[in-house]
Parts: structure tokens; C-alpha cells; sequence
């Protein structure tokens, strides 16, 4: 007889949590990125300030008003514009980031870091612009340093996860697979649908986590 969804009333038949060690090697060696994540294009709202100015004579776009500031002595005739307030907006632009599309569970592997594994002797040697620079991730295993160069555009998703030093919801860990490291990133608390990948940068003074005032 066919199952007609009874997992959904049978809880002990559902389909059993993929170990998050196990699936994060088996997307190593399919050379995938996991179902349920998309890239978005994303903008950061850094804050917002209003400051109130009376009659401000609007030598903004041409538009001319009847009263006069030290940089306009000129008698003024047209449009009339006074403005009480004026709102400015910061945005400081993220660029892609990853969104999630379905709920992951504290714990779940979520991404592979993925890129050209260099030891530190062959990273040294390489240049990067400030842009690829960006795209490095210095780590160490078994004592020794290495860096994953995810500076090309290759597709995948995980060198797209933006930084998030306050609230991040997931971590970097190393996974070895035949022999060789491997980044990955793993959920630290449970991710809506609809939330996006975080995890945080390190130590470092990241011009976008600076206040604008
Ligand atoms: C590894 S890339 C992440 C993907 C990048 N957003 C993109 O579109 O290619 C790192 C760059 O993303 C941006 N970025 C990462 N986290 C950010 C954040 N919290 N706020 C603003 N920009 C961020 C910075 O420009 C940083 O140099």
C-alpha cells in the first residue's frame, strides 16, 4: 500500500537527521552545495539620522527658494521650499549574500568554504588585489598553516556568507575528508527560512563594522 504521507502521523517513520559530520563529507565528495540556500543580493542598514532645518533656501537640483543662506545672496524668485526635516540613510552595501530557503537545526552542517586549498608558503607567493583578498581564509590544522583561496568565481555558495561578528548563526570548522582539510560551516542555533548565513569574520577591524557615528 502506498505511504500517502503517513510519516507525518507516524513520527518514528520519518526520515532520520543526516548526521552533520556525515553530510558535510558527502557534499565534500559530491562537490555540492546543500539544497535550501540561495544567493540574494543585500544591502546592511547601518542607521539613520534626522536633523530638522527651517527654511533652508533649496539650491538643491535648481530648485530655487524665497529666503537666502550666506552661499546664496542672490534676490530669489521660484519655487518656495521649506524644509523641516531631512532624513539621511546609510546603507552599507553587502553585495551577494546567502539566504537560507528552509529551516536548519543548531548543529546542521550548512556549507563547504570552498576553494584553492594553499599552504602558507604558496599563499605567501600569491598577489591579490583587495577585492580576492577578501575571499582568503587563513586557518590552521595539525599544526600547520593553510589558507583557502575562494577568490574565484566558481558558483558556489559558501564564499558568498557574509560577516557577522555580533549574532552570527554559524561557525567555521575544519573537516578533514581523504586526508586533506576542508572549511565548513555549521549552524550554532536553529536558522529560519528566509534568514541569512552568517558567521563571524574573526578579529579583525572590518571597515563595515564600524558605526557610522
Ligand atoms: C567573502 S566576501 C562575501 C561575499 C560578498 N558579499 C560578495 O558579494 O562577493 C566578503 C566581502 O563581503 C562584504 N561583507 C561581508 N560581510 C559584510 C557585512 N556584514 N556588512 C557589509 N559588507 C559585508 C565585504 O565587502 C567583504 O569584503
Amino acid at each position: 500500500m502506498a505511504d500517502g504521507g503517513s510519516n507525518l502521523k507516524n513520527p518514528s517513520r520519518r526520515k532520520p537527521r543526516l548526521n552533520p559530520q556525515h553530510d558535510a563529507e558527502k557534499h565534500i565528495q559530491c562537490k555540492t552545495d546543500k539544497a535550501g540556500l540561495r544567493e540574494v543580493f543585500v544591502s546592511s542598514y547601518k542607521g539613520q539620522f534626522s536633523i530638522s532645518i527651517y527654511s533652508i533656501p533649496a539650491c538643491i537640483s535648481g530648485v530655487q527658494s524665497e529666503l537666502q543662506c550666506s552661499g546664496c545672496t542672490t534676490g530669489l524668485v521660484g519655487t518656495s521650499l521649506s524644509l523641516t526635516s531631512l532624513f539621511v540613510f546609510f546603507f552599507f552595501l553587502k553585495g551577494r549574500g546567502v539566504f537560507a530557503s528552509v529551516p536548519f537545526s543548531k548543529g546542521d552542517f550548512v556549507l563547504e568554504y570552498k576553494g584553492k586549498l594553499l599552504s602558507l608558503d604558496n599563499s605567501a607567493t600569491n598577489t591579490y588585489n583587495s577585492t580576492e583578498a577578501t575571499f582568503l581564509f587563513d586557518f590552521q590544522w595539525k599544526g600547520k598553516y593553510f589558507c583557502i583561496d575562494a577568490s574565484l568565481e566558481d558558483q558556489s555558495l559558501g564564499r558568498l556568507v557574509n560577516d557577522e561578528h555580533i549574532i552570527p548563526n554559524c561557525k567555521m570548522r575544519t573537516i578533514a575528508v581523504n586526508g586533506m582539510p576542508h572549511l565548513c560551516l555549521f549552524a550554532i542555533r536553529d536558522i529560519m527560512a528566509g534568514e541569512e548565513v552568517t558567521y563571524n569574520y574573526g578579529d579583525s577591524d572590518w571597515p563595515w563594522r564600524k558605526q557610522v557615528w
